[in-house]
């Protein structure tokens, strides 16, 4: 589904490089970890597969495209299969939960009888029915994560990329979005995460990438946050 093949990415105007040689696969139905350090390239990883930024060396291939070689007037085409998960939540604060999900289906042009049919069904699946007519400042941070994340997989993403979803949540809250993301995972769509988050990545027990320095030091199947003793 995602594979980087020799990837480097170098910063303009930077001497060191944000990611070296990195080769990863990451296949269909895959829940990943990426860990490393502050500044270790795991923003970067996630970056460059959303084609935000381009490879200064390498290819990345998401559900078999080559990203090099993707024209733009595609990228938006490609973004559609891939749901995005930030820190900061992003909801529009002048929407309420339903239009905020609403919203990222409107944009790429589905009609309202489908919005109206799923919109509701998505913020079930989330746990957040009955909150659909409140505004973002009226719910938890946990419950603005759980409005991104419908937002994110309202439109069934073959990918998920969340970079630290859980990085402004206590760590009961934290657990409960967990679930969610393993269960969302469990409908088949890929899910990468970068993370912080020590004892998440030791509770759920799945594969592990660690960077270091732009360099992949680490790749476990069922992994946990720091080495193994
Ligand atoms: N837009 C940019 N321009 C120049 N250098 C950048 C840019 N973005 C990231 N870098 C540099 O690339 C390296 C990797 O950064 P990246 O943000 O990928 O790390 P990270 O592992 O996501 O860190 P964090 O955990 O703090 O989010 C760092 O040295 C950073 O300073």
């Amino acid at each position: 589904m995602i594979r980087f093949e020799n990837v480097s990415k170098t910063y303009e105007g930077q001497s060191k490089a944000a990611l070296l040689n990195v080769n990863v696969e990451i296949e269909k139905g895959e829940f990943v970890f990426l860990v490393g350090t502050s500044g270790s390239g795991k923003s970067t990883f996630l970056r460059l597969t959303l084609r935000e930024h381009r490879t200064s060396k390498g290819h990345i291939m998401v559900a078999g495209k080559d990203l090099n070689r993707l024209p733009n007037w595609r990228i938006p085409q490609m973004r559609r299969q891939i749901g995005t998960v930030f820190q900061d939540f992003r909801l529009l604060p002048n929407k309420t939960v339903a239009e905020n999900v609403a919203f990222a289906l409107q944009v790429i042009g589905k009609p309202r009888a489908h919005i109206r049919k799923t919109v509701p069904e998505v913020l079930e699946l989330v746990g957040l029915d009955g909150k659909e007519d409140r505004m973002p400042d009226e719910l938890s941070g946990g419950e603005q994560q759980r409005v991104a994340i419908a937002r994110a997989f309202v439109n069934r993403p073959m990918i998920l990329i969340a970079d630290e979803p859980t990085g402004n949540l206590d760590p009961g809250t934290s657990v409960g979005i967990m679930k969610l993301l393993d269960r969302i995972n469990r409908t088949g769509t890929t899910v990468v995460m970068a993370t912080h988050d020590v004892s998440i990545v030791d509770q759920m027990r799945k594969r592990v990438i660690e960077l270091e320095n732009g360099h992949v030091v680490r790749d476990e199947s069922r992994g946990v946050y720091g080495y193994q003793h």
